[in-house]
């Protein structure tokens, strides 16, 4: 059995395709969300995988000894954690943005863990799922490879890749996900007119993260890091920019105030991080 526990807007895109392939995939949510699922079902509309209504069986508690996907916001970690090493899972594959969840995930006792990340734009949109752009790619730690949960979901229609140790999966995504998602949210604009909003704010992101990323073992010069931003559709919006503009919980931390704890751990000025996630930490308060 596959658990998704976080079935919002990448679990539940990922709990629909499992269940439509024929998977046993059950989603685990907090009370109000279960019984919502388990009632209406979740309802998909996606530019790559069509629009339908899967009835996913939904709960509250982890199934003990189910191979997991853990696709919560990083807020919701210390909730669901218990939760899950509780259940003594066989398997967990993590697809959190960022690197803090993979510390803790692995500091928790669980058996099998894999921290991978996930390219796709999937947003929760009145009761929907939407998933737009076309693409849905897992990318995986080398070690993780012929897995349950990765092999399940190449069956279910996802593109699954491996890329090296799970550190470089992690940074590869968070280097060019961190001003994606910083830059879309301080402006709240889509990433091409972000990225031209401020061109002294958007070199300095670009040349910070490149710098704690490449510190971190993942060796980036900010020219091709500009360059892969500059390669995204311009309209794309990130899920950073969605929480901030709803206000609440958020994961400018695990994203931003990460980055900036890194940056100060390796001595890395970060002028630019330090304004922008000030800014939007200010909008907070
Ligand atoms: N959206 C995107 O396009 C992308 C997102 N990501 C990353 O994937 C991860 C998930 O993001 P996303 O799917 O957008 O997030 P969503 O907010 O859409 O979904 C999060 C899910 O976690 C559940 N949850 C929240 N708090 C708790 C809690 N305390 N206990 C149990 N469950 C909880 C939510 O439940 P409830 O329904 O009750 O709120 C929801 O089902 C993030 O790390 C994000 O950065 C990565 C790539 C793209
Ligand atoms: C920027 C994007 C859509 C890329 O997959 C993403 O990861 C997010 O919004 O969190």
């Amino acid at each position: 059995m596959i658990t998704v526990v976080g079935p919002g807007a990448v679990g539940g895109l990922l709990a629909a395709l499992l269940h439509r392939a024929g998977e046993d995939v059950v989603a685990v949510a907090r009370p109000a969300t279960a019984q919502r699922i388990a009632a209406e079902g979740l309802q998909v509309r996606s530019d790559a995988f069509g629009t339908w209504t899967a009835h996913v069986p939904a709960t509250t508690a982890v199934p003990a000894g189910s191979a997991v996907v853990l696709a919560v916001k990083a807020y919701a970690l210390d909730d669901v954690l218990p939760g899950i090493v509780a259940a003594r899972p066989r398997a967990v594959l993590a697809l959190l943005n960022g690197t803090a969840h993979a510390r803790a995930l692995h500091a928790a006792g669980l058996e099998d863990v894999a921290c991978a990340s996930i390219q796709v734009e999937a947003a929760r949109e009145q009761e929907a799922i939407v998933h737009r752009g076309g693409y849905c790619i897992v990318t995986v730690p080398d070690a993780a490879a012929g897995g349950a949960v990765p092999e399940a979901l190449a069956r279910a229609g996802v593109t699954v890749r491996t890329g090296g140790s799970e550190n470089e999966v992690l940074w590869r995504k968070y280097s060019f996900l961190a001003p994606t998602a910083l830059l879309t949210s301080w402006t709240d604009l889509p990433i091409g007119p972000a990225l031209e909003r401020d061109p002294a704010v958007t070199a300095g992101v670009v040349e910070e993260v490149a710098a704690v990323a490449t510190a971190e073992g993942l060796t980036l010069e900010p020219e091709r890091l500009m360059a892969a931003l500059r390669k995204l559709p311009g309209t794309l919006e990130s899920s950073l920019q969605h929480d901030v503009r709803r206000g609440g919980a958020s994961e400018l931390e695990a994203l931003g105030g990460n980055l900036l704890a890194l940056a100060a751990e390796h001595a890395i000025p970060a002028p630019s991080l330090e304004r922008v996630v000030g800014d939007l930490r200010g909008r907070h308060d």
